[in-house]
């Protein structure tokens, strides 16, 4: 199947000369949720704003449902919807015509049922005629995310969407993504939460100064890169590890009582029970054992480190 959104070669110099953007190659399969990672100014918003058509691209092409972004814009933009990161909302229009409002500035029928079910879904049809001013900032984002919803686009970016919400609010928001996905909607997320992203996407994209680190499956990317330690603690302490020990790269703790072991979890073997009898081998007792995985996190921090 042709992706749903598919960018080649994408730059974007501002009128200040910065390089936002040094050529971005990306395609995002219909129906995935795509989480986009990277630190301040990687460029993240830079690249959904060309997409949604609120910034111009200096060079390079995007396609959104095998439209062109800039030469078949209403085509494109009927199908995307997008919560910004930033606040932006008429304080004194009520939720409910805000919502309804955004839906017929898309060019869609009036569909109050469904605008009752977005507004119910977010938990905000008991505020629906209240004016925006008098509510709270975690409520104000649902708005925000009720209007991109209220012309059903087939395409969700969401920038940083539970930035600054409290934690009910980030599960709500998490199970709200699960269903539209289930609706079949392609979903892409940026976030500084990596919790966030390890929670809810299929892929992560990882960006840093202006460039597409990877793009891999969530799951082969954490079974790559992510490495296992296990750690044994001996029921008695040594000063030097034994020789016969030396293949296995160990690490002797401080007290002399803790061994660490680093494997590929993803590799045919681990090498954890050969381990366990040249210990045992060796003469020394095991008084217990433990396993920790790399999580997303530090898969991140090295590859953004690295990439310096
Ligand atoms: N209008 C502009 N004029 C000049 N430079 C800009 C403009 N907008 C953004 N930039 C710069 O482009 C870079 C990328 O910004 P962008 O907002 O895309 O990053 P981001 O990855 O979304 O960051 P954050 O996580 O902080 O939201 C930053 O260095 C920013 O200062």
């Amino acid at each position: 199947m042709a992706p749903i959104v598919s960018i080649r070669n994408l730059t974007k110099s501002y009128a200040s000369g910065f390089e936002a953007l040094k050529g971005v190659d990306l395609d995002i399969e219909e129906g995935e949720i795509l989480a986009l990672l990277g630190p301040n100014g990687a460029g993240k918003t830079t690249m959904i704003s060309i997409i949604c058509g609120i910034v111009t691209p200096s060079g390079g092409t995007v396609t959104v449902g095998g439209h062109d972004i800039l030469r078949d814009f209403r085509q494109t933009r009927s199908i995307i919807g997008l919560v910004p990161q930033e606040l932006t909302l008429d304080a004194f229009e009520t939720v409910w015509n805000t919502v309804a409002f955004s839906r017929g500035l898309h060019g869609c029928r009036p569909d109050p049922a469904l605008i009752e079910r977005i507004l119910k879904d977010l938990s905000l049809y008991d505020k629906k005629d209240t004016v925006l001013r008098h509510l709270s900032g975690g409520m104000r984002r649902r708005v925000l995310i009720a209007k991109a919803l209220s012309y059903e686009p087939k395409v969700l970016f969401l920038d940083e969407p539970t930035a600054g919400v409290d934690v009910s609010l980030r599960k709500d928001m998490w199970q709200l993504v699960e269903r539209l996905r289930a609706a079949g909607v392609t979903i892409i997320l940026t976030t500084h939460y990596i919790e966030e992203a390890e929670e809810i996407a299929d892929r992560i994209g990882v960006i840093n100064n202006g460039q597409i680190l990877l793009v891999e499956e969530k799951k082969a990317l954490m079974a790559k890169l992510g490495r296992k330690e296990m750690t044994v603690e001996l029921a008695e302490p040594i000063g030097n590890i034994p020789d016969t020990l030396s293949p296995f790269g160990l690490t002797l703790g401080e007290a002399g009582t803790r061994l660490t072991y680093e494997f590929n979890a993803s590799g045919e073997r681990t090498g954890i029970s050969s381990l366990l009898s040249a210990l045992s081998q060796a003469g020394l007792r095991v008084k217990d054992i433990s396993t920790e995985q790399s999580s997303l996190e530090d898969i991140f921090v090295e590859l953004v480190g690295t990439s310096k």
